[in-house]
């Protein structure tokens, strides 16, 4: 019943009444993912107008501004940064194209959310987010669209652990085989594709938000390469492990193609999962009897952490044991089982942040974006430019492990 009311909340959505003077975004492409990312939870921002997109071709944009109820059209990229009526830009083109873009944006002030993966590599992540531009007095804001971190369900599974005592944290995200052709933009590696780079830079961020720090060394790569007569340089899967600074390791598993028994299209739910260090208990009862111990593991998981608004739950467990502490061996054991749900902050982690059950990651995401754009504090939730660049170096080192050419850096100055 309540999963029915967030999907009725979810589609039907009653628009905002706009503010005098809004923050105007154009949309740079008529793509895919805007109507999700932007257009949607724009509808229900007062300070958020979409007054324009840009095409290759202009008679495209036209369509997609009927379609959406988009002001303006432009016929390309450059005219659409170049208007003054415009204060604030989306990117949401192939990421080969991201930096080029952006660092066209910033150069003529306008405020950027850029789609993950921010850009194709470390270097240029490096030019983009330290570049003279953003080191003004009041330089404009960007963004790198990890919408999922800005949901409370994201953030409340944060809270729930203890990172210096995570031993192994594990983060799966497969799409079934058969949703994305073999032609879509994410395979091409002349426009910076792989499923690394797609899927994979979600859970990169994971291990790094788990972790809290950045990893020591990439310790395997293994990617499942595009089938043959398919560009042989970008990965179709890729599963990595990294070693973090406390010895924990992190393992990531992305699939953009996944199958199952006889090839067939296979789901497996998106999930976290973190393993603390065993640890001693102080208690005063159970485990203080001569001679024995009281010892615990505390393992947190979270199911879809990628569309948690839909559903989500975050499941920890402890395992409980009392042991000689001679010997280790079992006297008792016993596990406590607790699950939480975070569709709002109160819910979640508390805090008086706003936001309501309805709202998507990316409209949570459009949310600090603008608070950052008018100066106001947020909710805390962000992604800086140096996490940006920290990412791109944690992408790269797995392509290095994995023996594959980094993505292709821009000539773009
Ligand atoms: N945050 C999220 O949840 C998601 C993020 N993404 C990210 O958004 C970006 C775009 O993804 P998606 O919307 O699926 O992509 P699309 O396939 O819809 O492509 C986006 C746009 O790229 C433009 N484009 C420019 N140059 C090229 C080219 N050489 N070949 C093909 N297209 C080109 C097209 O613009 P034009 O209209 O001008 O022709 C197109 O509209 C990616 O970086 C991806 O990682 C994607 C999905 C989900
Ligand atoms: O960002 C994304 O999130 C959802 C995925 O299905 C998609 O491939 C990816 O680009």
């Amino acid at each position: 019943m309540d999963f029915l009311r967030r999907l009725y909340n979810i589609l039907f959505s009653s628009p905002a009444t706009k503010v005098e003077t809004p923050i105007r975004f154009g949309l740079l492409g008529a793509s895919k993912i805007a109507p999700n990312a932007i257009i949607g939870p724009a509808k229900t921002h007062p300070e958020v107008r979409i007054v324009g997109v840009a095409a290759r071709d202009a008679e495209r944009a036209r369509v997609y501004a009927r379609r959406y109820g988009i002001e303006r059209v432009f016929g390309g990229y450059q005219e659409l940064i170049d208007d003054p009526d415009i204060d604030a830009v989306y990117i949401p083109l192939p990421n080969g194209l991201h930096y080029e873009w952006a660092l066209k944006a910033l150069k003529a002030g306008k405020h950027v959310l850029l789609e993950k993966p921010s850009t194709s590599n470390a270097t240029e992540a490096n030019s983009l987010f330290r570049h003279e531009v953003l080191q003004q007095a009041k330089p404009p804001v960007i963004l790198e669209a990890f919408h999922v971190l800005f949901h409370p369900a994201w953030q409340t599974f944060l809270s729930c652990l203890d990172p210096k005592n995570i031993v192994s944290a594990y983060s799966i995200f497969h799409v079934p085989r058969g949703i994305l052709p073999n032609s879509d933009i994410r395979f091409q590696y002349d426009l910076s594709g792989g499923t690394l780079m797609d899927l994979g830079t979600y859970k990169v961020l994971d291990l790094r938000q788990i972790f809290g720090t950045e990893p020591e060394e990439c310790l395997e790569a293994t990617p499942r390469m595009m089938p043959k007569g398919y560009d042989q340089k970008c990965d179709h899967a890729m599963t990595a492990k990294w070693r973090f600074p406390n010895g924990g390791v992190g393992t990531i598993d992305c699939d953009l193609s996944a199958r199952g028994a006889a090839g067939l299209p296979k789901f497996t739910m998106p999930l976290c999962k973190v393993v603390h260090k065993e640890l001693v208990i102080e208690d005063a009862g159970l485990g203080h009897a001569e001679g024995r111990e009281h010892v615990m593991v505390k393992t947190v998981t979270i199911l879809n952490p990628m569309f948690p608004t839909f559903w989500h739950r975050i499941d920890i467990e402890e395992q409980h044991t009392i042991r000689t502490i001679k010997d280790k061996k079992i006297v008792r054991t016993w596990t406590h089982k607790e699950h939480k749900k975070a569709y709002t902050w109160e819910e979640g982690n508390g805090g008086p942040r706003s936001g309501e059950k309805s709202w998507s990651t990316y409209r949570h995401q459009l949310e600090q974006f603008v608070n950052r754009v008018k100066g106001r504090e947020g909710s805390g939730c962000w992604m800086s430019g140096e996490d940006s660049i920290k990412q791109m170096e944690m992408v790269d080192s797995a392509y290095k492990k994995a023996g594959l050419p980094l993505r292709p850096t821009s000539t773009y100055h």
